[in-house]
């Protein structure tokens, strides 16, 4: 095959062949996910599975290259493989439209692979991978862009930093309740309001009364205790309002509860506007008689800033939409609501339409629904370009793991500055926090005949029958083990000790964590046992437990002293060495084409998936609870994944 010759030219035989052999795994085949599939396949791999949950948007077409108008609606990945294997029809390329999330992919499927390289948008599969990747002990190319901005990394468990390693700087925008609810001051504070309160109290699932005052200590709900009350009675009215669904006098209720009514409530202290622009109320009547004879509510033109006579007639049409969406969903059994999805052409009309008509009442300039799509969906527009260079960054990268050239591997960023044009940054590959509650584990798997006779008990005498032998998982004798955020065992909770692991929720592609309950300095590296099916045994004789991947596991440096030293402990959302890279060490590394940046500051937030929301993580002794500090990590592990995705602006006070 002819790349595989050029690839033996430039990087020798053995290299070629091996990437030729390479079984690869590619997760998301989107902006960067087309472009790197498309490389691939141009550069000798003859391998390569890819895996993507979504269809194909027209929106997509202005940069993922491999699909076509015709395309629109059907599966990317299936698409994507189609169009490599038009360009090289010989190449083994295989696709699948899924969740990678989904069970089915488990250890023992990712295993499977040479390399993985993800190609995804969002912090919560991210993670999800990487963690799979450390448990099958398959090596991980991660990557993102951000607008101009991008980032390529090589992640291989024991040896580089994992995903988890460092926290990412937090990019959420948070607003105080009071700015959105009362005294917007920015068409931003009119999409919130309109997105986070409006739609979601009228079309989503009901919301906590009490969530008006979270994050305010007593002092501060105490001041702001009339605003509160308020606030609280315009959600009852509104949730009042919801109810009258369906009914024709919906959106008109609606119109004159928000823009008049609580506008009127909203005056009435006087205190709030001495300093600022009053609102004015809204006619609903008067307005719909202005609207345009040409405006078609259910065809807004999306480019340009609707009249405010229009963006009433939107309302009303959308409301109208929404509510019978609603109504329909009930009708069919389900509880019937909605969540704002910037896709959602109803959804997000409702939202420019509302988030306007407010703008016009507090004097705020407006926006076209184009504009509005993208601030409400947190939305930095993908550059064609950067995904491009990204892609390509992920092939060398991978040509470079295969040929076990680890040494040679990079973090590099693209950056932006405004003296160049564009620039890529590399630096060395970071070598593992010896904190990360994800990567500072020793990941083995737990081959079991049948999880519905195996108890808990059983594997706790199997670890203990380890002791002392080879394969001694060096636990010491207070083992504790904990499943997501539950605690299944440790000395004094003996309880599930008799039960099967299927009744335990254990089945196979679960893990469990194993700790020492006394180990208080965090000596010991937790062991995760990922479960899996028993092979079988070709005898016929009954097969026993069987822990299996002692060989694979790295060796984990020892715990530095100084607890401060820590980037993942970091409270305060600073990048702390996240990427941050001194201009020496830029200098002794830059061999190869590689155009150097001084820049660091625009380096440091380059990353490109710095975008997605991490949630801090506080990973020391800080924590005042009574459990050891293995255990506690390993639930705390669990507990901020599930708090991961959410890439949505929230309200916060
Ligand atoms: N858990 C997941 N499993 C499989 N594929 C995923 C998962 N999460 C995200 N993806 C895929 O990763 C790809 C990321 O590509 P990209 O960032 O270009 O997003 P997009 O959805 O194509 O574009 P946009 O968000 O701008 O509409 C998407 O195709 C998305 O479907
Ligand atoms: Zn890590």
């Amino acid at each position: 095959m002819r790349s595989t010759k050029q690839l033996a030219r430039i990087f020798g035989e053995e290299t070629a062949s091996r990437v030729s052999n390479a079984r690869l795994l590619v997760v998301g085949a989107g902006g960067i996910g087309c472009e790197l599939l498309k490389n691939l396949s141009m550069s000798g791999f003859q391998h390569i599975h890819a895996i993507d949950l979504d269809t194909i948007d027209l929106s997509n077409l202005n940069r993922q290259f491999l699909f076509q108008r015709k395309h629109i609606k059907r599966p990317k990945a299936e698409v994507a493989i189609k169009a490599i294997k038009d360009f090289n029809p010989g190449i083994d390329a295989t696709a699948g439209q899924a969740n990678i999330k989904e069970p089915d992919y488990d250890v023992d499927w990712f295993s499977g692979f040479d390399l993985v390289l993800n190609a995804l948008d969002n912090l919560d599969a991210r993670r999800h991978v990487n963690t799979m990747c450390l448990a099958a002990h398959v090596p991980l190319i991660e990557s993102g862009t951000a607008g101009y901005l991008g980032q390529v990394t090589v992640i291989s468990g024991g040896k580089t930093e994992c995903f988890e390693c460092q926290p990412k700087a937090a990019e959420r925008k948070t607003y105080p309740v009071c700015t959105i609810r009362s005294t917007p001051s920015a068409p931003i504070h009119c999409i919130v309001w309109a997105k986070d309160y409006l739609f979601a109290q009228l079309f989503g699932e009901r919301a906590d009364e009490a969530d008006d005052d979270q994050g305010m200590d007593a002092e501060e709900k105490a001041e702001n205790m009339e605003e509160l009350k308020q606030l609280r009675e315009e959600s009852r009215d509104l949730s009042r309002l919801a109810e009258a669904m369906g009914s024709a006098g919906f959106p008109k209720a609606v119109f004159e509860k928000v823009f008049s009514e609580d506008i009127a409530r909203l005056l009435s202290m006087k205190d709030m506007w001495k300093q600022r622009r009053p609102p004015t109320k809204l006619d609903f009547a008067a307005l719909l008689e202005r609207v345009s004879a040409e405006f078609d509510p259910a065809h807004p033109d999306d480019q340009s800033v609707l009249s405010v006579e229009d963006s009433c007639a939107l309302f009303v049409h959308t409301a109208n939409k929404l509510a019978h969406r609603v109504l329909e969903q009930q009708k069919q059994g389900s509880q019937g609501f909605l969540s704002f999805d910037k896709d959602d052409e109803d959804a997000l009309n409702f939202v420019a339409a509302t988030a306007n008509l407010r703008s016009q009442a507090f004097g705020i300039e407006q926006k076209s629904i184009f504009a509005i799509k993208a601030m409400a969906g947190n939305i930095i527009p993908a550059i064609a370009t950067t995904n491009a260079i990204v892609a390509g960054m992920m092939v060398m990268q991978a040509i470079m793991v295969l040929s076990q050239r680890m040494a040679e591997c990079h973090t590099a960023y693209v950056s932006y500055n405004s003296k160049r044009a564009r620039s890529i940054i590399k630096e060395p590959l970071a070598t593992p926090n010896p904190r990360c509650p994800i990567c500072r584990r020793r990941y083995l798997t737990l081959r079991v005949p049948d999880c519905s006779k195996t108890t808990l008990g059983d594997v706790i005498s199997h670890v203990a029958s380890l002791n002392g032998t080879e394969r001694d998982l060096q636990l010491g004798d207070d083992i504790a083990v904990v499943e997501g955020s539950r605690i299944l065992y440790d000395p004094d909770f003996e309880d599930n000790l008799g039960e099967s692991l299927k009744s335990l929720g254990i089945i196979p592609g679960r893990m469990v964590t194993l700790t020492n309950e006394d180990d208080d300095e965090g000596l010991v590296v937790p062991v995760v046992l990922n479960i899996a099916k028993h092979q079988g045994n070709a005898n016929g004789t009954q097969v026993q437990l069987a822990i299996e991947g002692f060989e694979k596991i790295p060796k984990f440096a020892p715990l530095p002293d100084d607890h401060q030293d820590n980037g993942a402990d970091a409270e305060d959302g600073s990048e702390d060495g996240a990427g941050v890279v001194a201009n020496d060490q830029l200098a002794v590394d830059n061999k190869g084409a590689i155009i150097i940046d001084d820049d660091t500051d625009a380096h440091a937030s380059n990353m490109g998936y710095i975008s997605d929301e991490l949630s801090k993580r506080q990973l020391d002794d800080a924590t005042t609870d009574d459990q050891g500090p293995s255990k506690r990590r390993a639930l705390e592990t669990d507990n901020t994944a599930a708090k991961a995705d959410n890439d949505d602006i929230v309200v916060l006070d």
